[in-house]
């Protein structure tokens, strides 16, 4: 499967484009980045630290699609409602990773999945996806005389808030309480807040320093408190679970998939 990265110069293109290459039976077919990148014309080899690849940091997404099998995406979402377009019109797999996507945007990929093979999800490590499960099921028996609390911490580089994961984690507790997510959240507190209604989702985001993403689901009753957690220590967990969803989509039909429908969770 020849694989292509858009956005390959930042933490996670980097990071993708050494999981492709060490991935059996996949072979990069290449790399872009944001239009006026200073990263523009390096080899791909050079970028990684490794030997010349022959292959360039190139800006035009399009040629991109057309030279790949599958599109891999951990961008930011404008860029990732454009390439969204793009593996409609050329029916390429995409694969998004890219977090902090309105509610329009997710539309716009859902409208592309009616003609092409999507796979979206805020984290695609196996621990995360199994995480989202156990999150489900302990909030189905656990029931609402447990408070959910979601506190993450990501690097000091990281743009949105609450993370995508820390989303997601909220989204499975609310399906495990038959909720919708949007109902009954509470994304952060700050002043006389008034005491905590029942059935709230509360988020808490630390940021600072190099870290690569900690979240923990907290259940906390009258007596007992229950902590789910996950702790990511490299992102390379991320990028070798986005190159195994690609390889899943190759076999799959035209849809919007999920890490958890890859995983069989
Ligand atoms: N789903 C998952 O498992 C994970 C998701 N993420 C998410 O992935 C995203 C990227 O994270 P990270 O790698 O840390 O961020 P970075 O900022 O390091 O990387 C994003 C890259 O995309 C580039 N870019 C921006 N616009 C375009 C465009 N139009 N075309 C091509 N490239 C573009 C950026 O360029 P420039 O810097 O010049 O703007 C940058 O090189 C975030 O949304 C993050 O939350 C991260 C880790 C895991
Ligand atoms: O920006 C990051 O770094 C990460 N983003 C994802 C998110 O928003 O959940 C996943 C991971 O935790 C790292």
């Amino acid at each position: 499967m020849k694989i292509g990265i858009v956005g390959c110069a930042g933490r996670m293109g980097r990071m993708l484009m050494n999981a492709v290459l060490e991935a059996p039976g996949c072979q990069l077919a290449g790399g872009t980045d944001r239009p006026g990148t200073p990263t523009a014309g390096q080899d791909l080899g050079a970028l990684l630290g490794r030997a010349a690849l022959g292959l360039t940091v190139g800006q035009d997404a399009k040629a991109l699609f057309a030279a790949s099998d599958a599109i891999i995406d951990f961008t930011a979402p404008a860029a990732t409602v454009a390439h969204a377009a793009l593996a409609a019109e050329l029916g390429k797999i995409l694969v998004v990773g890219t977090t902090g996507l309105t509610k329009d945007d997710e539309a716009v990929l859902a409208q592309a999945a009616a003609r092409t093979t999507i796979v979206y999800a805020p984290n695609f490590s196996v621990g995360v996806n199994l995480l989202m499960a156990l999150t489900e099921r302990a909030a189905a028996i656990l029931g609402d005389d447990y408070d959910i609390e979601i506190v993450e911490m990501h690097h000091r580089r990281k743009v949105d808030a609450p993370s995508g994961t820390a989303l997601g984690l909220g989204r499975s507790a609310a399906k495990g309480r038959g909720v919708a997510l949007d109902q009954v959240w509470c994304k952060s507190r700050d002043g006389h807040t008034g005491a905590r209604p029942k059935g709230e989702i509360g988020f808490a985001t630390l940021r600072g320093g190099d870290v690569v993403g900690d979240h923990t689901v907290m259940f906390a009753a009258e007596e007992e408190r229950v902590e789910l957690t996950h702790k990511a220590a490299s992102r390379a967990v991320f990028a070798k679970g986005a190159v195994r969803a690609a390889r899943w989509a190759g076999s799959a039909k035209p849809g919007l998939y999920s890490m958890r429908d890859v995983l069989g969770l």
